[in-house]
């Protein structure tokens, strides 16, 4: 999509061995979800043990403002909910089981460890934890779609990640991930202001630095086991 540069990078990060995508296929864009997901079993076969997931979000709960950067606690995978998953058809058994479990899929150390590393870069006054939901998009919400999110409690909504997490939970990769919030979106007929992808790819840049910060110390920091690998 417009905005991300389609490179797979390897390399050496702090002493881990990591391989980062910049940019990612969306189920938007008419990918399958088999094929969005693709490049995590990839990770998984070269051994990657932990998935940064990042992504841009628009706000739903009064507390997160624009360029805040929301610790992902939990998703609401709406297109999973009505059968858009990419765990869809015969069981992979090499990877994981037919029924995975998704509670507790984004590692609550790596987010206890993500705070702590937000105060000592003296970012914690914009962090927080929150739901994150994935809508199918492309179009942005309508005011009921945000105010319907909103009830049920959706912190911060995009079109993403929750194919990838759900395919690395499945093959038991620890996850974690960060929402940077790019907008609010409008919940009263009475605001004026509408998001668009270049206000949102706009605040990306503008904290790309903090949110690069943030990322590398946690890898320096996390805890390995066998290997060194993350993907990113
Ligand atoms: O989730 P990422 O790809 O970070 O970006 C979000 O921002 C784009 C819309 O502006 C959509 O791709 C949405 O999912
Ligand atoms: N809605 C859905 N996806 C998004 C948004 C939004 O407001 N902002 C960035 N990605």
């Amino acid at each position: 999509v417009q905005g991300h540069a389609g490179r797979l990078v390897f390399g050496d990060l702090k002493g881990k061995t990591c391989v980062c995508m910049q940019g990612r296929f969306h189920m938007y864009e008419g990918h399958s979800l088999c094929k969005t997901t693709f490049p995590v079993r990839v990770f998984k076969l070269l051994g990657v043990e932990t998935l940064v997931v990042t992504n841009a979000a628009g706000s739903l709960a009064d507390g997160l403002q624009i360029g805040d950067i929301m610790i992902i606690k939990d998703h609401i995978n709406f297109p999973g909910l009505v059968g858009l998953n990419p765990l869809t058809g015969p069981n992979e058994d090499r990877f994981g089981p037919r029924f995975p479990a998704m509670s507790g899929c984004y590692h609550k150390g790596l987010r206890c460890l993500a705070m702590e590393v937000a105060k000592d870069l003296d970012v914690a006054a914009i962090m927080q934890e929150g739901v994150y939901a994935m809508v199918g998009g492309p179009n942005f919400e309508s005011i009921a779609e945000a105010r319907l999110l909103h009830r049920v409690g959706v912190d911060a909504v995009g079109m993403s990640t929750a194919p990838e997490v759900v395919v690395a939970t499945h093959c038991g990769m620890r996850v974690f991930g960060l929402s940077l919030i790019t907008n609010k979106v409008g919940k009263s007929y009475e605001d004026s202001d509408s998001v668009n992808h270049e206000g949102v790819l706009e605040v990306g840049r503008l904290r790309s630095d903090t949110v690069q910060q943030l990322v590398t110390e946690l890898i320096r920091r996390m805890e390995i086991n066998n290997n060194t690998s993350t993907a990113v």
